[in-house]
């Protein structure tokens, strides 16, 4: 294992909240500061920070920022305030639940505690806190469980993932990308394979980064050429992340997720998904009610600065895809893993 200091993509400092700018890595490590929560908005929706529950706890912070701003005592007025600040975090990005889940567990905590504004807002923080050190948590067990469930066979496997669903996606240690640490550490793990992601690269950019920084052995390839490794036999399973799981199990997550459900189901290789419980949305029946977020043309026809397309063609960039709950071997979570069939059995116990 190497030297390197565990990634946390948020960070509570003192007055402001310190951000993983993901847009520049690998090639520059830098952080940018957040003091106002419609900056904290522009990083959401700029993906400066990216993942569905690191959204979450960025969007919490947002909401501690946004209170701090607000200059009344009055609480009515406050509340009405702190509407505003929601508002403006939730039309950052509309399919990772994380977001809507971690603003209105704010909300309810800013209408459920009584005393002064001034003591509101406190709370808030405390809550945003909390909701960070509660997910880097729940992703040390998406990771052990995920470990426990993973093929017995071979010894030492090699999982393949898709976009990035590791430290840098939520507080710390990662879904998916959780259970290929934990089969890391657990001598489990031969190599992990990394889909580049197209459009915009997280895998080669930040699961590969992540990979290093803690010596794991990861080989990067491009989207299309996962049915082939699999055909050659050098994928064992396949682990993924969540943006929004409806009730009945079917899951969003980074565009081309579905594409991998589909061959490895033809190639009989087992298809895991790792997510929060913060992650289901159980006021959904099923994955064609989840909103998908079409991002800008420029994300696929450029890479950097470089236009890659004639002028005149047109773009469709849907940023997600719903895989079909009958593609998905277990969903796992901080309560164990689950065939998708049985995820209602999880509702009780999820935070609302
Ligand atoms: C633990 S993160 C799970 C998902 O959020 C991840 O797989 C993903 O699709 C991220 O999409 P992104 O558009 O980079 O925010």
């Amino acid at each position: 294992m190497s030297g390197n200091p565990p990634v946390y993509p948020v960070v509570w400092k003192e007055d402001h909240v310190a951000l993983i700018d993901q847009t520049r890595l690998p090639t520059e490590y830098a952080l940018v500061e957040i003091r106002r929560y419609d900056d904290m908005a522009r990083a959401i929706q700029t993906m400066i920070v990216r993942g569905a529950p690191a959204i979450g706890v960025a969007a919490a912070y947002g909401m501690y920022l946004g209170a701090r701003e607000i200059q009344t005592e009055e609480r009515g007025e406050f509340l009405t305030h702190l509407e505003t600040v929601a508002e403006t975090l939730r039309q950052t990005r509309p399919t990772a639940v994380n977001l809507f889940w971690a603003i209105a567990r704010m909300q309810t905590v800013a209408r459920q505690t009584l005393g002064p504004v001034s003591y509101l807002k406190k709370v808030l923080l405390e809550t945003a806190q909390e909701i960070q050190a509660s997910d880097l948590k729940t992703c040390q067990a998406i990771g052990d469980y995920g470990l426990a469930v993973l093929p017995s066979t071979p010894q030492k496997l090699r999982l393949l993932t898709h976009c990035n669903a590791g430290a840098l996606a939520t507080a710390g240690y990662g879904t998916a990308l959780g259970v290929v640490r934990s089969a890391w550490r657990g001598d489990r793990l031969e190599r992990v394979y990394a889909d580049e992601t197209r459009p915009r690269l997280q895998g080669a950019k930040l699961t590969t980064w992540e990979c290093v920084q803690e010596g794991i052995p990861v080989t990067a390839i491009a989207d299309n050429m996962a049915a082939h490794c699999m055909k050659q036999g050098l994928i064992d399973a396949v682990v993924v992340g969540a943006d929004r799981i409806a009730a009945n199990g079917d899951t969003a997550n980074k565009i081309g997720t579905y594409n991998l459900a589909i061959v490895a189901k033809a190639h009989s290789i087992p298809f895991f998904v790792a997510a929060p419980l913060s992650t289901i949305d159980f006021t959904l029946v099923e994955g064609s009610e989840i909103p998908i977020e079409i991002r800008d043309a420029e994300e696929l026809y450029q890479i950097g600065s470089t236009r890659i397309y004639p002028l005149g063609v047109e773009f469709y960039n849907p940023a997600f895809d719903v895989t079909p709950a009958e593609l998905i071997t277990a969903i796992i979570t901080e309560h164990g893993a689950v065939a998708p069939s049985e995820l209602y059995q999880l509702q009780t116990q999820q935070v609302v």
